[in-house]
C-alpha cells in the first residue's frame, strides 16, 4: 500500500490508535479493516450530526423568513395606510389653500425657498422661479421700516413671525401685498435647518384699509383733509421748519353769518355751498398750501413757507376774494364772506395748540371788527382769549352752583306812570369779584353754549320771586324775561318754562318772554309756532329791540306777539331828531294797528317821556323812571306804593343794562307783571295795576 493515499478519515483513525500511517509499517491487516470501519461509522455520525444541524438550521430560517414576511407585510400596510391618510389631508389642505388663497412654503438654513405651493403664482399673479432663491426673486420687495426690521431681528434670532406684510412688485409694475408668517425648522440635533410657513396676498384687504384710513382723514363734504389729517399735517409742518429753521402761516378762515345761510336756504344749500367753497380754495392756493375743513363754516389753510406780513396779506386777501365769489348755490347766485385769524411759526407759537388757538383767537378779532377781513395774532387778542377762557371755566361753575340774582327794572305807563311791569335782569354774584354785568359775560355765554343754561335759572328765579312775593303778601307785578335767540333756537325753553312755572305755581299771565326780531326770524317757521305755544301757556311776547333788525311789518303781523319795545336808539333823539321822531310814530302807529302795546326803552328825560306820550306810546322804561334794582328795593318801593306812599323816583343801586346784546338774557327784562301786564289781555293772575304806582 505504498504510496496509497489514505483517507482522511482513515487516517484519523490511525493516529488516534498511535499507529503510523505507513501501512507496511507494523498494521496488521485486520488491525487496519476495523480501523477502516470505525472510521466509517464515525463519518456516519458525522453526517448524520450536520443533516441534523442542517434541519434545525432550515427549520429556523423558514421560521424567521415567515416573521420578516409577516413584518414586511404589516409594514406595508402601515405606509399604505398612511400614503392613503397623507393624500386625504394634502388634497384638504390644498382644497382649503384654494378657498382661501393661502400657499405653504418652506426655506432651507440660507433663506432659499425649497417648496412653495402653486397658489402662490395663482394667487400673486406670476409664477418666479423661487425654488433656490431667496425673497429676490426678479420683483421689488417693499415693506413698512418698522415691520421689516422686526422681520430680520425674529429671522436672525431664529424666532417665528407672524403676519410680516410687504409688496412685490410684480414685472408689470403691479403691486401685490403679500402676509407671511414663518417658524423655524430644526432638526433632532437642534440645528437650524430652515424656515417654513404660510402666506396670503392681502392687497385687497391693504387696499380697503387705505380706503378706510383715507376716508377718516378726509372731510366727505369737500372732499379736504379733514381736522384730524390737518392736525397731522400741522406737526409735520412744524418738524419740518424747525429742521430747516423756516416758517409758515396757519390762516383760520370761518365763515360769516353762514347760519343765516343755512336757516334760509336750508341746510342742504347749507351743504352745497361749503363744497362748493372748499374746492374754490383749493383751486385758487398754491399746490404746496394746505386746505382742510375743521368743521362746520370753519375751513383753515397751511400756507408753507410764508410768513412775511406782506406775503401772508396777499394770500389771505386772495382768500377772502376767493370767498367773496359769487356762488350759485340751490337754483340762486349769492355772496358770502369769511373771517380770518392768522398765526405764524416760530413767532406766534411753536406748537399746534398754540398756533391754532392764536389764529381761532385773531380770527374772532376779524368778526368783532367787522367780519370779511383778516387780523394777525397779537399778544393782545391772546391774553383776551385767556381772560376768556378762564371766565368761561368760572361761568361754568357758576352754573352749577347757581351764583346769579335777578335785577329788576320796572316799565311804567306813560301817562299814569303807574308799574305795568317789571323786568328782571341777570347779574353774577362772583365770589371774588362781587356783582358782575352781563356786558361781561353774556355774549360768552352765547358763544360756549352755555346761555341756555342761565336762561333756564333765570326763569326759575323769576318764577320763584313771584312765588315768594306772594308768600309775602305782595302782589306780584308781571316780570319780564328776555330770551336770547339760541335759547329761542333750543327745544327745551317751552319745558323750562312749564318746569320753573309748575315749581312755583306761577300762571302764564305773570310772565312776559322778550324776545328779539333776530331771534325770530331766524327761523320764522319755527318762530311761530314756538310764540304760539307759549301763548298756549298764558305768556306774553313782547319784541324787543324793534328798530335795529329786520323790522319787517309783514313778519311782525304774523308773529302772536303782544307788545312791541322801541330800541332806546330812537328814543335818544327825541324830541329833536326828526328821523326818530318818524319811526317811533311809525312804530307805534304801526303796533297799534296790530293791536299791540308800545314800550320806549331808554327814556332819560322828561322831554322824552313828554314826547312818546304824545305820540301815544303806551309804556315806558328808562333811568327816568327806574334803573334795575335788587329785589329788596323794589319790594320796599313797591310795599309802599301798594300801602298808599308816594315812592320817589326809583333809583336803584345798579347799573344800567344797556351794552348788552339784543339777543341777550342780559339785556333782561323779566317783567313784573303790573296787575295788567298792560296792553295785553289781562292775566287772571297779575295783580291790580292800580297798586303799583310810581311817581318821580
Ligand atoms: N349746511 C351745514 N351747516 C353746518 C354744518 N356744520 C355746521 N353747520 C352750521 O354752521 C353754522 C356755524 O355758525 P357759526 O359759525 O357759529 O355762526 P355764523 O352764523 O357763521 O356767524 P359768525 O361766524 O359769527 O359770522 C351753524 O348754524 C351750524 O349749524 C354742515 O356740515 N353743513
Amino acid at each position: 500500500m505504498r504510496g496509497q493515499v489514505l483517507h482522511p478519515l482513515l487516517l484519523r483513525q490511525l493516529r488516534r490508535a498511535g499507529l503510523s500511517a505507513d501501512v507496511d509499517d507494523a498494521v496488521a491487516f485486520g488491525e487496519l479493516l476495523k480501523h477502516v470501519s470505525r472510521a466509517y461509522a464515525e463519518h456516519d455520525q458525522e453526517r448524520t450530526l450536520l443533516e441534523r444541524s442542517q434541519d434545525l438550521a432550515s427549520q429556523e430560517m423558514v421560521a424567521l423568513n415567515d416573521a420578516l414576511r409577516a413584518e414586511r407585510d404589516a409594514l406595508e400596510q402601515r405606509v399604505l395606510d398612511r400614503t392613503a391618510a397623507l393624500e386625504v389631508s394634502q388634497s384638504r389642505l390644498s382644497s382649503l389653500l384654494s378657498l382661501s388663497a393661502d400657499w405653504i412654503w418652506e426655506q432651507d438654513a440660507e433663506l432659499r425657498f425649497t417648496y412653495v405651493s402653486e397658489e402662490f403664482s395663482t394667487a400673486v399673479g406670476f409664477a418666479p422661479r423661487l425654488i433656490g432663491k431667496r425673497h429676490e426673486f426678479g420683483a421689488t420687495i417693499e415693506a413698512d421700516g418698522e415691520a421689516q426690521a422686526e422681520y430680520e431681528r425674529s429671522v436672525a434670532e431664529r424666532r417665528p413671525y407672524r403676519d410680516f406684510t410687504y409688496a412685490i412688485v410684480r414685472p408689470d409694475g403691479v403691486k401685490r401685498w403679500i402676509r407671511a408668517s414663518g417658524e423655524p425648522v430644526f432638526d433632532a440635533d437642534a440645528v437650524f435647518r430652515g424656515y417654513r410657513g404660510v402666506g396670503r396676498d392681502v392687497t385687497e384687504i391693504i387696499a380697503a384699509h387705505q380706503v378706510v384710513k383715507q376716508m377718516a382723514q378726509l372731510d366727505h363734504l369737500t372732499g379736504l383733509p379733514n381736522r384730524r389729517l390737518f392736525l397731522i399735517e400741522l406737526d409735520r409742518a412744524i418738524a419740518r421748519a424747525h429742521r430747516d429753521g423756516s416758517g409758515f402761516s396757519v390762516c383760520f378762515v370761518d365763515l360769516d353769518r353762514f347760519k343765516h345761510v343755512n336757516d334760509t336756504l336750508g341746510h342742504l344749500a347749507g351743504d352745497q355751498l361749503l363744497a362748493t367753497l372748499g374746492k374754490r380754495l383749493r383751486a385758487d392756493l398754491r399746490a404746496t398750501d394746505l386746505v382742510a375743513r375743521m368743521g362746520g363754516d370753519e375751513f383753515v389753510v397751511l400756507l408753507e413757507g410764508t410768513t412775511d406780513p406782506a406775503d401772508v396779506s396777499r394770500l389771505a386777501g386772495v382768500l377772502l376774494g376767493t370767498v367773496n365769489q359769487v356762488l350759485h348755490v340751490a337754483g340762486r347766485d349769492m355772496q358770502v364772506s369769511a373771517s380770518i385769524g392768522i398765526a405764524r411759526y416760530p413767532d406766534d407759537g411753536i406748537d399746534a395748540t398754540t398756533l391754532l388757538s392764536h389764529a381761532d383767537s385773531a380770527m374772532y378779532e376779524a368778526k368783532a371788527a367787522g367780519k370779511n377781513r383778516f387780523h394777525f395774532h397779537t399778544e393782545v387778542a391772546a391774553r383776551e382769549a385767556a381772560r376768556q377762557f378762564e371766565l368761561e371755566a368760572q361761568l361754568r361753575l357758576a352754573i352749577a352752583r347757581e351764583e346769579f340774582e335777578l335785577h329788576y327794572q320796572p316799565k311804567l305807563g306813560v301817562d299814569d306812570r303807574a308799574v305795568t311791569a317789571v323786568e328782571a335782569l341777570v347779574r353774577w354774584r362772583h365770589p371774588n369779584r362781587g356783582l358782575v354785568m352781563p356786558g361781561e359775560f353774556i355774549a360768552l355765554a352765547e358763544d360756549r353754549g352755555l346761555i341756555v343754561a342761565i336762561g333756564r335759572l333765570v326763569i326759575k328765579m323769576a318764577c320763584r320771586q313771584i312765588a315768594a312775593w306772594r308768600r309775602q303778601g305782595i302782589e306780584p307785578p308781571c316780570v319780564a324775561i328776555n330770551v336770547s335767540a339760541k335759547q329761542f333756537a333750543d327745544d327745551v325753553l317751552l319745558a323750562d318754562l312749564t318746569a320753573a312755572m309748575t315749581e312755583s305755581s306761577v300762571g302764564g299771565g305773570e310772565l312776559v318772554v322778550e324776545l328779539t326780531e333776530t331771534a325770530l326770524m331766524a327761523d320764522p317757521e319755527r318762530a311761530t309756532g314756538v310764540l304760539e305755544a307759549l301763548r298756549r301757556l298764558g305768556v306774553r311776547i313782547a319784541i324787543d329791540d324793534f328798530g335795529t333788525g329786520y323790522s319787517s311789518l309783514s313778519y311782525l303781523k304774523r308773529f302772536p306777539a303782544d307788545e312791541v319795545k322801541i330800541d332806546r336808539s330812537f328814543v335818544d333823539g327825541l324830541p329833536e331828531d326828526p328821523d326818530d321822531l318818524a319811526i317811533t310814530q311809525a312804530v307805534i302807529a304801526m303796533a297799534h294797528s296790530l293791536g299791540m302795546k308800545v314800550v320806549a326803552e331808554g327814556v332819560e328825560t322828561e322831554a322824552q317821556r313828554s314826547a312818546l306820550a304824545a305820540m301815544g306810546c303806551d309804556q315806558m322804561q328808562g333811568y327816568l323812571l327806574g334803573r334795575p334794582m335788587p329785589v329788596e328795593d323794589l319790594v320796599g318801593r313797591l310795599s309802599k306804593a301798594v300801602h298808599g306812599a308816594v315812592a320817589p323816583v326809583l333809583d336803584g343801586p345798579s347799573v344800567h343794562v344797556d351794552g348788552v346784546a339784543a339777543t341777550s338774557v342780559g339785556s333782561t327784562p323779566v317783567s313784573l307783571g303790573s296787575p295788567t301786564c298792560e296792553g295785553v289781555h289781562m292775566p287772571a293772575g297779575c295783580a291790580s295795576q292800580a297798586s303799583a304806582s310810581f311817581t318821580q
